[in-house]
């Protein structure tokens, strides 16, 4: 028997299953992901010093921003440290607690650009590939965006620029196969091409499920913004 809770880490949902004290294998983590994450965006292996990050699909994926920020959280709350370092597939992370949990990402790489019929915008991978689109946050058609997600084997975002450093963003990620309340890396991509355009270091995003902030120090990103607990303590049955 495993032990863990749900989260939401600003409308980015997640199942945390606390496997500090038994790794579990990758057929087990799929089985828990299956039958437990029940309509949240992914799951959260929070083993010792790593995070193995799963999408609701029950598929690894290399990284997710938001839910690194609620590995800070739970060590935190478990293990009363403010400052938390661990490893995940995309590399090292580096997180810390106070008014916001914020964590340094990977490093942003770009990709190039892609213009396709009705669309076109930039590829840039945060430990994950994303799309990225500037355009009417209010007019977003997902169905006609759905043949990109596929075709670049991609999460896709769009965004709008409100005021300088302000922007609105949405998400529709892969392995969820729907819009996110939130998504890190996500919004790492869209202020990072924003950032090399305005030179503006420090922006508030604002998502389906609330405020992100994404920083710029010494060459690194940061990702800041709330994480909550949403359930008691579950058993969850291998
Ligand atoms: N929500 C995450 C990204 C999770 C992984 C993504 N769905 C993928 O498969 O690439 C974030 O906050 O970064």
């Amino acid at each position: 028997m495993m032990r863990g809770a749900y989260y939401t880490a600003t409308g980015n949902t997640f199942l945390v299953v606390d496997s500090r004290e038994r790794k579990l294998s990758d057929m087990e983590k799929r089985l828990l992901v299956l039958k437990y994450v029940d309509g949240r965006d992914g799951a959260i292996f929070v083993e010792r010093d790593f995070m193995d990050y799963y999408n609701c699909d029950g598929n690894r994926a290399a990284f997710c921003g938001n839910g690194a920020r609620t590995y800070v959280y739970f060590i935190h709350e478990k293990e009363k440290r403010n400052l938390v370092e661990f490893s995940s597939h995309a590399g090292n992370v580096l997180g810390k607690v106070d008014d916001l949990v914020s964590v340094r990402m990977p490093s942003p790489r770009f990709l190039g650009t892609f213009e396709e019929e009705d669309y076109s915008g930039e590829i840039v991978v945060v430990g994950v590939p994303h799309l990225v689109i500037e355009g009417d946050t209010d007019k977003v058609d997902w169905n006609a965006l759905l043949p990109l997600r596929h075709l670049y084997d991609a999460n896709i975002n769009v965004f709008t620029v409100k005021k300088e450093g302000s922007l609105r963003i949405r998400t529709f990620e892969r392995g969820v196969e729907g819009e996110t309340g939130a998504c890190g890396s996500g919004a790492t991509s869209v202020v990072w091409l924003y950032s090399r355009r305005t030179g503006c270091e420090k922006v508030i995003l604002q998502a389906n499920g609330g405020d992100l902030t994404v920083s710029f120090r010494d060459g690194s990103a940061y990702l800041g913004g709330g994480v909550e607990k949403c359930s008691e303590e579950l058993e969850l049955q291998l």
